[in-house]
């Protein structure tokens, strides 16, 4: 089995251990764990992305943000790279909600090429869940609201990988909205 396979499977199982106590916001619960999958699987099959580190990134994307683990953590088994494109994608889990929000629509446009991939990807994720089913506790309104604030993120990142923006862009058109 060659060297990249093996490293996505010890990234996998890491994320996995990570989240093994998460589950989604949905009525069934689904296992936290399938969305950073899901992420990474949008890169490789829809967006044509090849580069290993982005891949990796993408299944570790939520671990420093939503479990214990820590970036020097990522850092010494993952390396500099990998670490750095979570980094990115972090949010500020002790800023106002609000606040939080505020900042990945103004960090979008400067951030890596790397992390712009994974940021696409995982509103794709997002957005395709929410039509999906309605995560516990939200109203229609708050889901659309969600779908504006997601189309000002992805404006700052235009430019980065076109399949996954005409994907975007649809979702977006169907709820009345342009990017
Ligand atoms: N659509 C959907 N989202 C769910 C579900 N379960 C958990 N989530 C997560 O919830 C986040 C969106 O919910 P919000 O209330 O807006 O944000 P918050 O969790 O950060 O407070 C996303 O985080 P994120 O991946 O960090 O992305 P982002 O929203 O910060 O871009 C998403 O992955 C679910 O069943 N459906
Ligand atoms: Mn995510």
């Amino acid at each position: 089995m060659d060297s990249e396979a093996v490293l996505l499977l010890e990234t996998v199982h890491f994320a996995a251990e990570k989240h093994r106590n998460q589950r989604r916001k949905d009525p069934e619960g689904t296992p936290y764990i399938n969305h950073p999958i899901g992420v990474a699987r949008i890169l490789s099959n829809e967006g044509g992305v090849t580069d290993i580190e982005v891949l990796q990134a993408a299944l570790l994307h939520d671990t420093v943000e939503d479990t214990d683990t820590t970036s020097e953590e990522l850092e010494a088994k993952f390396g500099p790279i990998v670490t750095h494109i979570v980094q990115e994608v972090t949010d500020d889990k002790r800023l106002p909600k609000q606040e939080r929000k505020r900042l990945q629509v103004e960090h979008a446009p400067h951030c890596s090429q790397q992390a712009k991939l994974v940021k696409l990807a995982d509103k794709l994720y997002n957005l395709r869940d929410l039509n999906a089913c309605v995560p516990v506790g939200w109203s229609a309104e708050r889901v659309q609201e969600y779908f504006v604030w997601a189309a000002e993120v992805v404006k700052g990142l235009k430019g980065t990988n076109l399949a996954l923006e005409e994907k975007l862009e649809k979702l977006f058109k169907q709820r009345g909205l342009k990017l």
